[in-house]
């Protein structure tokens, strides 16, 4: 680990159980049978302990679309061509993508930052942080150098901080990266202990033979890098993605700042639990979002502890999930804000 990971790893600290508490206990006096908003109590006590405010404001929300390419895709695992990650970071810098018109319906700002794309982005709007130019494929040796993987995780730190410091108060994860579900379900079998069979998926929509081309591509490069399964930057660079280490850098920046982060689908997933292998601490910064219809999705979720509140069966990524979860989070705070009492209300409470 470099020294900016590792402080950036020891600022993570606990939830503030105090004001989770106060919210807890205020969420009982308010005009409703106790408990009965569900889920939508247990985010406000969630962000009140992230935070450490009651109702924290969430003004400026950001999703960040962390782009990167798999040198993987020589195995024939993606239903699409790897110059789409490219052609759809113009896309997004241009309004057009599925991210783009959910974002701007929640108010929220899309950052796309280009971490690994494999050819040259010159766009306006669009951050550019290359490490490299997509990874290597990882069946032939590890996708990325230990080193390429430190600076992947400190680009989406830094995105998390300079973001955190123009007063952005919620992160929600998003990527794209054609051949990106091969690398997270890589992940997912080496850092949950399922079996490759079970955590792969169709992806972009592959058929039955390029399910088959997934799960050999992944033996194979178990086989050939040995990861360790006990030390999560050690999967990361072996098999996993540029965009993949700047999701999870940019969760770790988050929860060094006690801002809370969003986690969208399956890749997003997959950051997050290399995340967890780095920082423990830092899935309690962590809101679930939706459940997506890649197969393996659901046992990830559980496996690093955190709930989707959505089940939508999408399966595209972008941070799509992510952005519509904004709403409850905000419904959820607005609750504890404007919600009358018992007592200032004057309604009886029960007998
Ligand atoms: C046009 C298009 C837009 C997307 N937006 C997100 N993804 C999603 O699909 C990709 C992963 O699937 P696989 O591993 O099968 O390649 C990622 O880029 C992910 O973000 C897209 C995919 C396509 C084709
Ligand atoms: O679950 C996801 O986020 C997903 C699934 C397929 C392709 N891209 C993303």
């Amino acid at each position: 680990m470099s020294k900016r990971l590792e402080e950036t790893v020891k600022a993570i600290k606990p939830l503030d159980k105090v004001m989770m508490e106060e919210v807890r206990k205020y969420q009982d006096t308010l005009t409703k049978p106790t408990g009965s908003l569900g889920r939508l109590e247990e985010i406000s006590i969630q962000v009140a302990g992230i935070t450490g405010k009651k109702t924290p404001d969430f003004g400026k929300k950001a999703v960040v679309v962390m782009a990167g390419d798999h040198g993987v895709v020589a195995e024939g695992v993606s239903a699409f061509p790897q110059v789409v990650t490219q052609q759809m970071v113009y896309n997004f810098a241009n309004g057009g993508a599925a991210i783009n018109v959910l974002a701007r319906q929640a108010g929220a700002e899309v950052k796309v930052v280009d971490i690994g794309v494999a050819g040259d982005v010159e766009v306006p709007g669009v951050w550019v942080r290359k490490v490299k130019y997509g990874t290597n494929n990882f069946c032939q040796g590890p996708a990325m150098s230990k080193e390429e993987a430190i600076q992947a995780l400190e680009v989406g730190i830094d995105v998390a901080e300079e973001l955190i410091e123009d007063g952005f108060s919620i992160l929600a994860t998003g990527e794209m990266g054609i051949g990106n579900t091969t690398a997270s379900s890589a992940i997912v079998s080496l850092l949950t202990g399922c079996t490759v069979e079970e955590a792969v998926g169709p992806g972009t929509g592959v058929d039955n033979e390029g399910i088959k081309r997934k799960i050999n591509a992944i033996k194979r490069g178990i086989e050939v890098n040995k990861p360790d399964v006990n030390d999560a930057l050690d999967v990361l660079m072996k098999v996993g993605g540029l965009e993949i280490a700047g999701i999870t850098g940019l969760i770790l920046g988050a929860a060094a700042n006690r801002v809370p982060v969003v986690i969208d689908g399956f890749i997003s997933t997959a950051a997050a639990l290399v995340a967890k292998g780095l920082a423990p601490e830092s899935v309690n910064y962590m809101i679930g979002s939706h459940c997506s219809a890649e197969p393996a999705h659901r046992r990830s979720l559980e496996i690093l502890g955190i709930k989707p509140v959505l089940d939508l069966k999408m399966r595209l990524g972008e941070g799509t999930g992510a952005v519509l979860t904004f709403y409850l989070i905000e419904s959820a705070v607005r609750i504890v804000k404007e919600m009358a009492t018992f007592e200032s209300a004057g309604v009886a409470t029960k007998e």
